[in-house]
């Protein structure tokens, strides 16, 4: 019998009650790639349960994630949870921290790792998924940090979208999508801040021999071609 884990952040961090600690402590099962576990159930009985399969997406403004997310989404089902859209969305139903989030979305800067975590932790809690694609986090070595104490948990994967700063503008300035950081103004700031911030988790990844860098620069379904055989190498792990 299948079920999914009840809660993802239940598996590694016990005193929390999310899926991702519904698993022996420490086990570190994401680097293993273990996509099942035998769980008692309430009446004793040992049952099947897939575990998370946890891809942080990064990359540069305008580099493209989203757009490449939604084809992830399509070919290989998962649930896309964007740290940006979460946080766009908390501004229209928490009005304690509206203003806080939009002057950090308008300033160019990152928004405090806990909120962020909560939101994510949050809404992989709510979907009956086991593998998600958190786009636009970690993007900074707190947000990193914040993830791993908060959750127990690590990335399987970290794809990583490679993309010329004048190729990001151009996107950017043409996304027409009324958002308040799609303004010139806006995106050197958010430039500087991935340079300063983003590169040092890029670079941490790429030196665990967890980092997949896709060449971002081509059609949309020429970067896919890139991406596709990632993730149809971990299909295993993923159907
Ligand atoms: N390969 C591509 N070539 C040209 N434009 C693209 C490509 N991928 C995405 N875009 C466009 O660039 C803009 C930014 O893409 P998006 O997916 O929102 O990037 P990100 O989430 O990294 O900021 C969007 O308007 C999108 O339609
Ligand atoms: N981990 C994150 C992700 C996004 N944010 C804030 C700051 C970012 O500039 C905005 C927009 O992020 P989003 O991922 O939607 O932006 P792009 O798709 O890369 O253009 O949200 C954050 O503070 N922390
Ligand atoms: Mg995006």
């Amino acid at each position: 019998m299948w079920r999914r884990v009840a809660s993802v952040f239940t598996l590694l961090a016990p005193s929390r009650s999310s899926v991702l600690n519904k698993v022996p402590h420490n086990l570190k099962f994401l680097e293993v790639f273990a996509t099942e576990v035998m769980t008692p159930t309430e009446d004793g009985v040992l049952s099947k349960v897939k575990t998370p399969f946890i891809t942080f997406v990064l990359g540069g403004p305008g580099s493209g994630k989203g757009t490449q997310c939604l084809k992830i989404v399509e070919s290989f089902g998962f649930t896309h949870l964007s740290a940006g859209d979460l946080l766009r969305k908390e501004t229209s139903t928490n009005a304690k921290f509206c203003d806080m989030i939009n002057d950090t979305i308008k300033e160019g800067g990152i928004v405090p790792s806990e909120l962020t975590v909560k939101l994510i932790q949050g809404a992989i809690d709510s979907s009956e998924n086991y593998k998600f694609l958190i786009d636009g986090f970690p993007r900074s070595e707190e947000n990193r940090s914040a993830f791993e104490k908060i959750t127990g948990a690590e990335p399987n994967i970290v794809l990583f979208f490679d993309c010329p700063e004048e190729e990001m503008v151009r996107r950017v300035l043409s996304r027409n999508e009324g958002r308040l950081d799609d303004n010139i103004d806006t995106m050197k700031k958010r430039l500087k801040t991935f340079t300063a911030l983003s590169l040092p988790v890029i670079n941490y990844y790429s030196e665990k021999g967890k980092l997949l860098k896709i060449n971002a620069v081509g059609t949309e379904d020429e970067v896919f071609e890139q991406v596709r055989p990632v993730f149809a190498k971990y299909e295993k792990e993923i159907r």
